[in-house]
Parts: structure tokens; sequence; C-alpha cells
């Protein structure tokens, strides 16, 4: 899998948020997009994910073959802040919810994700009820534990504390392996696994 972006801006109004941004994302790669709040790490990540299009250039997804952009949500899993589980599901149904429209990756089952979770006792409990950090391990753990090639996490650790924090570390380890995993994030424990670091203050331009 592999995405290719060639002097690709995005624009909101007269801002630029980047500009001529020409590189590749290749799977079985870690990728750390950074930069602090507001530099534009998820308007990036809007891109690549297919659900913004560029102002400029070209952006192009292919695996044997190219994959036009209205088809690349197939082959992705994400995880991010502005995205919301349903609240009225459990658990249990929430998962049983999210795998109506992905697979499970190898080896995991609705009964081996919730004990992935650590949330064995929760699992008949209403998401609504939730703390911030179960809401947050819930995200990521659809995300990683879905058979998708390519895996975009926004701020993945938001709302975990040091146990949460541990835990992600082990999911990462655990299911990137071959992947194209693309991290958005300006904390050093979300992306320290990361080969590949594109700074978006690289990418802008003074109005
Ligand atoms: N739909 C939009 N319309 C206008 N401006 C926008 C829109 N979305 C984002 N922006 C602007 O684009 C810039 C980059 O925002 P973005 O959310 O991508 O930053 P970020 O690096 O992800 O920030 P954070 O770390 O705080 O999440 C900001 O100035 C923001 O106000």
């Amino acid at each position: 899998m592999k995405i290719a972006l060639k002097n690709v801006g995005r624009r909101f109004n007269k801002e630029w948020i980047f500009r001529n941004l020409s590189t590749e994302f290749i799977s079985g790669n870690s990728y750390a997009i950074l930069g602090p709040n507001g530099s534009g790490k998820s308007t990036l990540l809007s891109v690549l994910t297919g659900s913004l299009t560029p102002s400029e250039g070209q952006i192009s997804f292919s695996d044997a073959k190219d994959i036009p952009v209205e088809d690349i949500y197939r082959h992705i899993s994400l995880a991010a802040p502005y995205l919301e589980l349903v609240e009225t599901f459990t658990l249990k149904e929430l998962i049983d919810f999210h795998f109506k429209f992905k697979n499970f990756a190898a080896g995991v089952d609705t009964k081996s994700l919730v004990s992935i979770l650590g949330l064995e006792k929760s699992a008949n409990k209403e998401i609504k009820y939730f703390s911030s950090g179960m809401k947050q391990r819930t995200k990521l753990a659809l995300a990683c534990c879905s058979d998708s090639p390519i895996l975009f996490l926004d701020e993945p650790t938001s709302n975990l504390d040091v146990q949460g924090i541990n835990w992600y570390h082990e999911l990462i380890e655990k299911f990137t392996k071959d992947r194209l995993t693309i991290i958005g994030s300006n904390q050093i424990q979300e992306y320290e696994f990361c080969k590949e670091h594109i700074q978006i203050a690289d990418f802008k331009q003074i109005n």
C-alpha cells in the first residue's frame, strides 16, 4: 500500500496550512506527523484519509493497482479525538457494529478484543458511562484490531494515564507490523517508534 503526494497544499480561505508537500507513505513503515497545536496535523491527516481534498497538487493511493480516492476508506482505520463513539451502545454492541464494516485482525474476535481492552467487567456497560480514558482505549483498539492495511492515529494517548500509555505501546507493538501507520502527534511517547518524521512547519508558507 502506498500514498504518494506531489506538491500537495491545503488552505482554508486565504491561509495556507501547508504547501509543496511531496512525499510517499509506504506499507511496513510508521510515520509521525509533527507540529504544535493548530499547525495542521489533523488537516494533513484528513487529506491523507481522503476526507479532505488538497487545494493544490496530487494525491494518489495504490496497492497492486491504483485505488480511487472515494474507495480508500475501505482500506483505512482511524482513531481520533474528533471521531465519536455511539454512546448508546454497550461495548459489546459497539464492537459488533464496528465489525459489520471491517474484518477483525488475525487472531482477534469480540471476546479477545474485550480482553485486550481489559474491560471484561464493562462489556455490557453503555459507552456513555465510560470514562474518557476507557473511551480512548476503545477507539484505539477498534482501529488497531481491524485488518485494514492503513492505520491512522491522531493524538493517540489523549486522556490516557501512564498505565494507558504502556497499554498503547503494547497495542502498537502487536498490531502495526506490515501495516502503513501514520500518527498525528506532538508528544514523544505517542510516536517514538516511528522512524519517519514529517514536520508541518517545514511546509509552511508566510502569506
Ligand atoms: N474547516 C476549517 N476551516 C477553517 N480553518 C480551519 C478548518 N480546519 C482547520 N482549520 C485551521 O487550520 C489550522 C490547522 O488546524 P489543525 O486542526 O489541522 O491543527 P493541528 O496541528 O491538528 O492542531 P491540534 O494539535 O490542536 O489538534 C488551524 O489554524 C485551524 O484553525
